[in-house]
């Protein structure tokens, strides 16, 4: 729902507005100094405001510059006849229009749609910027009756609006998982959002979750909206939720309770309905035992709770994987090599099947791909080579570009595999050569 904030000391205007929008299904309030104005729009967002510029206790265009700094709202302005000029000053000032008195409701009511359409398209433009989404990159068909159960749950669970918990160990597919729950619900065309709670410095956390005002630390020239509010609608991850700082905890308890939050510096308590999904692979139970995760915390995020097989107890599905992997390079394996893969530990699970399958693909000249599936691993030599007098880790890189090089007998390639420019290809060749000449004796 659209809320409004009318501020017009013309109380039977006033009221006008507010009985007519009201029933056009707006949230309206009325206010009819600026003072009063200040106060709301400090404490309550709102989605329009429209702005009498003749108020007892103010007037003219520093109305509007005042109103843009403790508010996000649209600004419609409503002048006198003849207030041409002021109304000009206002839009350059950052009002999104003008209308004059006497107005007809429905050239207003058009007005606030065209505003609101400007705000929500702003709002997705920002979220897109701060987000980048990974391609819905995932295969689900299996042959394993654990994992089709776990499928099953997965699709009632995204129906309801309950918080999720996914458990399993690294690599097994959690955030994956997360995604395709998203993609099921209903908030499919809202944001998907993640936070790395283990990347986050703990001091920027509260910042980066709830955003913060303009002036609320040093550097913060501007008001900066959290990934809460970004996730507006959607979903949440929090992955790796057991590393959540401490003194986060409590702030996003209260947060999944009353979905109201309060930006870094601000008094102002905002609103957002978010889903919150979870994923860890430490023992959250352990972890409530010895004091470091709060437990009221932990069962708001675990009311439904989903355990991801390792793929060691699906093997069943690695050829199911291992063809998705190679299809997207037009490659394939042996018989042979299959059975290798299916056997194979996979501590990594997924993500260390794709990476070494992905490895191979580029690797590899032909469409067979068997030859350098295991290369580094069984390759005592290189090993060798590489690892010769614990190299630290420049010179690591670099003996391991230019053993690429030797490999792929193309700079391009090395570029792709390394995953960096060509320049960077040729700075590690040289810093080997440099190295070289200067541990000779
Ligand atoms: N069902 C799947 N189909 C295709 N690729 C998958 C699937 N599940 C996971 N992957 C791939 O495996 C890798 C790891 O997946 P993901 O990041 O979801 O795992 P995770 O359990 O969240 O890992 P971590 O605990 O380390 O954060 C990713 O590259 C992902 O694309």
């Amino acid at each position: 729902m659209v809320s409004l904030l009318i501020v017009e000391d013309d109380a039977s205007l006033k009221d006008a507005l507010i009985k007519a929008l009201s029933k056009s299904n707006y949230i309206c309030r009325g206010v009819g100094t600026f003072k009063e104005a200040l106060t709301v729009l400090t404490n309550e967002s709102y989605d329009i405001v429209l702005l009498d510029l003749k108020l007892p206790d103010a007037e003219g265009v520093q109305v509007v510059k005042r109103v843009k700094e403790v508010s996000d709202a649209k600004i419609i302005v409503i002048t006198g006849y003849g207030d041409i000029k002021t109304a000009v000053e206002s839009i350059k000032a950052g009002a999104y229009d003008f209308i004059q008195k006497p107005f007809n409701l429905d050239i207003l009511e058009a007005d606030i749609k065209r505003a609101m359409k400007e705000k929500l398209t702003e709002e997705e433009n920002l979220t897109l910027k701060e987000l980048i989404r990974k391609g819905m990159d995932y295969t689900f068909e299996t042959r394993s009756p654990k994992f089709a159960e776990i499928l099953s749950l997965c699709e009632r669970y995204a129906k309801t609006d309950t918080n999720i918990l996914i458990v399993g160990e690294t690599g097994t597919g959690k955030e994956v998982l997360a995604r395709y729950i998203h993609e099921l619900s209903n908030r499919r065309e809202k944001p998907f959002l993640v936070v790395e709670c283990t990347s986050i410095p703990p001091e920027l956390f509260e910042s980066e979750l709830f955003g913060y005002e303009k002036g609320a630390f040093t550097g913060a020239s501007h008001k900066k909206k959290g990934l809460v509010e970004m996730a507006k609608g959607g979903t949440l991850f929090l992955d790796e939720v057991g590393d959540l700082p401490q003194h986060i905890q409590p702030k996003l308890l209260r947060f999944i309770e009353t979905k109201r939050f309060r930006r870094v510096g601000s008094v102002k308590e905002e609103f957002a309905d978010v889903r919150i999904i979870s994923a860890t692979n430490k023992n959250l139970k352990a972890l409530c035992e010895k004091g470091l995760f709060r437990e009221d915390l932990y069962y708001r995020l675990s009311i439904l709770e989903i355990r991801l097989l390792p793929l060691r107890d699906r093997r069943e599905d690695i050829p199911i994987l291992v063809n998705f992997f190679l299809s997207k390079w037009n490659k394939r394996v042996s018989a042979k090599a299959m059975e290798m893969l299916k056997n194979y530990p996979w501590k990594g699970n997924i993500r260390e099947l794709k990476n070494l399958l992905e490895r191979a693909c580029i690797l590899a000249e032909g469409d067979l791909v068997d030859d350098y599936l295991f290369v580094s691993r069984e390759n005592g030599p290189v090993e060798k080579e590489l690892f010769e007098g614990m190299p630290d880790l420049e010179l690591l890189e670099a003996r391991y570009t230019a053993y690429l090089l030797r490999l792929l007998k193309d700079v391009n390639k090395v570029a792709e595999v390394l995953g960096c420019s060509k320049r960077t290809v040729y700075r590690k060749l040289r810093v080997l050569k440099e190295r070289e000449l200067n541990d000779k004796p």
